[in-house]
Order: C-alpha cells, then structure tokens, then sequence
C-alpha cells in the first residue's frame, strides 16, 4: 500500500516535472525565436496590437470622394491583381527613355553632366542580332551613360525587339522631355529593372527632392490654393511610394547580397508622417481617376506587339479592370478634377502649374543613379499624363476634343498606378504592426538596431 502510495507519488512528481520541463523548454524557444527578425516581431506584435492608432486613416482621403477602408478594398480585390498582370505583358513592359543625364540646372554637380563617367556598353558585334535589329527605334545610341559607382544602381538594357510598334506621337504639355522617338532613347524591360534599393543617397539626391518641392512647391502649407497643394501632394504622395519600395526590397546585407524587407527605414520615412501616407492615397486615386477617364481611349488602343495571345490578354486585363463593376460602384469617381481650375484667374493657375510640374520633370535629368532615373522619369511622365488626361480633356463637354496619348504615357500611366497600389497594399497591411512596433514597443524613431539605414 504505502509502495504503491509512494510509487503514485512519484508518477505525480514525474508528471509535474515533464510539466514544468515543458513549460521552461516553451519559454526558451519564444526567447529565442529571432527577436529582430522582423516576421517574428510583426506576428508577436498582430497578436497584441489594437487597430485605434491606424483610425487616423479613415473616411474619406482628402480631397478626393473615396474612403480609406474602400481604396484599401478594391486595391486589394480588384486593381492590384490585375494591375500585377497587365505590366507583366509585353506591351507595358517596355518602356522608352532617355537615360542620359543633361540636368539643365546645376551642370556644375559633377554626378550628372559628365556623358562619359560610367558604364560602357558591349561593343555592336557582342550584340545578339534580334537585339541589334531594335537598334533602328533607338535601342543603342545611349552607349555611354552617367550614375553613381552602386551595380544595383544601373539598369539592364536587355529587351524582346519584337515589342515595339509605332504609336502616335504627341507632345505632352505637362512634361519637358520630347518623347518623341529620337537617338538618345533606349527601350528598358521593366520587369529586369525593379523599382528597389540602390544606394544613391546623399546631397546630390537631398538636391533634387529641395529643388522639387521648395522651387516647385515652395508656398505649402500655407497656401490655401488648392491647385498648388495638389502638385505638392501629388510629388510627396510619389515620394513615399518610392520610399516604400525601397524599404521594400532593401538590400540588407551587401557581403551575402541578402535583400528583404527594411521595416525601421519605412516607419521613419513614411509610416510616422501621417501626411505622407494621406499623400500616397490621394495619388493613388488621382492616378487612378486619370485612367478611368481615358477608358474609352484605352480600350480601343493598339496593344500590338508582335506577340498575338499576349496582346490579347493585354487589352482583355485592361477592359476588365476599366469596367469591373465593384470598382466603379465602389468608387466611381476617385478624384473631382471639375472643381479645378475655376474662376478668372484659372486659367493662369493652369498655365503656372504647369510650368512648375515641366520643372519637376526637367529635373529627373539630375538624377545620379541611373535606375532611379528610370523610375523617376516613368512616374513623373504617368501624373504628367494623368495631368494631360484630366485637364485638357473636358468630360462634360462631347465637342471637346478627346484625349490623344502617346505609347510611352500610357506604359508609364499604367505603371505609376501599379506602383501606387503596390505601395497602398504593403502600408495597409504592414502599416498598424509597424507603426505600433517602431512608434512603441522599440522606443521611436532613432531605433535603428535591426537594420541599416541608407
Ligand atoms: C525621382 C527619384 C527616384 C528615386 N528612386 C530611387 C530608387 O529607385 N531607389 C533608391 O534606392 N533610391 C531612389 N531615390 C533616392 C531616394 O528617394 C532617397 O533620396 C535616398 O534614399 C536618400 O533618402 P533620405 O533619407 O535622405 O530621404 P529622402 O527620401 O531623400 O527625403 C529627403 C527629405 O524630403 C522630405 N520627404 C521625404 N519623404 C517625403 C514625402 N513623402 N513627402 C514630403 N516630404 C518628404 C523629408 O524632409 C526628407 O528629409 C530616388 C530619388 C529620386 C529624386
């Protein structure tokens, strides 16, 4: 009996002792789970975290006539996976650029004005012949080009030579490049070149960012023009998509070439400026208002590229992202351009606006890096198409003429809007946990332990 006791006993302290074994072997494990690894952090973070602080994002985004919770909605039903397809196709893949870099404002910088300071393309004869053939629209004049030393930081030049077909060529008054097909264009596989880290940083970039908003922009906030606040949102909303694409897709580590995500850069460039995550949504849905109102022009378009079933597909995506009836019931008229532009002194707000925003462009030329230049230009020629689309075309008026876009504005027009929703998406869904892991639990902004900053 007392055996038997005794033998119960000790079944009971065995128990207790697996039991507590148990307990201190889970709590080793959640200790030593990689605390910086930022996965483990966002999921420790989810299970705690209380969405009031990122109610500041809600109603309607200001002045547009679309809610928060509704953009985050169809961007994420409707424009971002089809959004994703269509600039996968070869159509929208291909863009044409001038990389070289004449900055028309500080030719003394010594980064930009040089045509000879960096990469040396392959000699004709190391080229694959289909390549040379697209040589014709342009594709190899540009053998000499202008960036930083960085290797992210330079851009493939390979393309398909079968993508390209003509298009109509008119000027765009919001922009200052000629785009018309000349010597100096090169055709870029987007896809090859992804919108990322590249190291340029520094002054001569600093430069560039004063002059566009301090030169461009110089009276906001106190400006109570709202045309004026709008070019200002409109460059602050691009610079905190590109922000976000840099933080996502950073390069982490340079000895092991390890890229993911960079969470502390993309609380403190965007995340903790409340403003520039508005800013973001606004251009968005400026952007994508832009769009809907070239429908009918952008359903009839010639989306020809020599590949017969891609093209197809193309036009297709396209026509079903212009009519998805969630979309339009949700958010039909993502922006009011009407309202623009009135009174007697409208008109020489349009022509000053356009003006500053010609500026802007002009400066992407001054940008030392030459994928950032590649970026830089296509974005600013997207809003200067949705700028042409929505102010020279009158949408009330039948006998206005209808608007004409070259090929390379409707490339850039639809790339900008897949960058946009790109960023909306990653700020909706990493935005709450971030916020409330940099803002909170790691003590703010100046916490830099778990990655490098550029
Ligand atoms: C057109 C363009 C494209 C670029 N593309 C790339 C790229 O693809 N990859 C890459 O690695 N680098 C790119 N860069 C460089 C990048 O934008 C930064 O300039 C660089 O990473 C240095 O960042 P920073 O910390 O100095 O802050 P920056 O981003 O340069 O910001 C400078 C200042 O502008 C203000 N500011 C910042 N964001 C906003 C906002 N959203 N709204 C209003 N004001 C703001 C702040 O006062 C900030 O201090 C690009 C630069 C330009 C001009």
């Amino acid at each position: 009996m007392v055996k038997s006791e005794d033998g119960k006993k000790t079944r009971v302290n065995q128990w207790y002792l697996i039991f507590i074994g148990a307990a201190v072997a889970l709590m080793l494990a959640i200790s030593f789970v990689p605390r910086n690894s930022p996965g483990a952090m966002i999921d420790r973070i989810k299970s705690c975290f209380c969405s009031q602080e990122w109610l500041k994002y809600h109603g309607l985004v200001e002045d547009c006539c679309c809610e928060y919770e509704t953009v985050d909605r169809i961007n994420v039903e409707v424009l971002y996976p089809l959004l994703q397809q269509i600039v996968k196709y070869p159509f929208f893949r291909y863009f044409k650029v001038k990389l070289w870099c004449d900055c028309p404002f500080w030719p003394d910088d010594g980064l930009c004005h040089l045509r000879d300071c960096s990469v040396c393309e392959c000699p004709e004869n190391e080229f694959p012949e289909s390549f040379r053939k697209a040589s014709g629209t342009g594709l190899m004049p540009d053998k000499l080009v202008c960036q930083e030393e960085k290797p992210e930081a330079a851009v493939d030049r390979t393309v398909d030579a079968k993508a390209f077909k003509g298009w109509m060529e008119v000027d765009n008054p919001w922009t200052n490049d000629d785009e018309t097909d000349n010597a100096e264009m090169t055709y870029v596989d987007l896809q090859l070149n992804p919108e990322r880290y590249t190291g340029y940083s520094g002054p001569s970039v600093r430069r560039i960012w004063d002059a566009t908003y301090l030169e461009n922009c110089y009276n906001y906030p106190s400006e109570e023009c709202q045309e004026k606040r709008i070019l200002y949102k409109l460059i602050s909303g691009l610079h905190s998509s590109i922000s976000i694409h840099i933080a996502a897709d950073y390069l982490l580590d340079e000895k092991t070439n390890t890229w993911g995500q960079n969470l502390s850069l993309m609380y403190d460039r965007v995340l903790k400026h409340p403003d520039r995550v508005r800013n973001l949504y606004f251009t968005f849905l400026f952007a994508l208002r832009s769009v809907l109102k070239a429908k009918e022009y952008l359903e009839q378009a010639d989306y020809d590229t020599g590949n017969p079933l891609d093209d197809m597909n193309t036009q297709l995506s396209l026509k079903k992202l212009l009519n998805d009836n969630q979309l339009l019931s949700a958010c039909p008229k993502p922006f009011d351009e009407a309202k623009l532009w009135k009174g007697q002194s409208g008109p020489e707000l349009m022509r000053q606006t356009q003006k500053q925003f010609r500026n802007i462009s002009a400066l992407m030329d001054c940008i030392g890096c030459e994928k950032c230049r590649l970026w830089g230009k296509l974005q600013v020629l997207g809003l200067g198409t949705a700028l042409k689309i929505l102010f020279s075309v009158n949408g009330n008026n039948p006998s206005a003429q209808r608007v004409q876009l070259q090929r390379n504005e409707v490339i850039a027009s639809i790339n900008l809007l897949n960058r946009l929703s790109e960023s909306v998406k990653l700020v909706h869904e990493m935005g709450p946990s971030v916020e409330q892991m940099f803002g909170k639990i790691i003590g703010g902004p100046s916490d830099q332990s778990n990655h490098r900053s550029s």
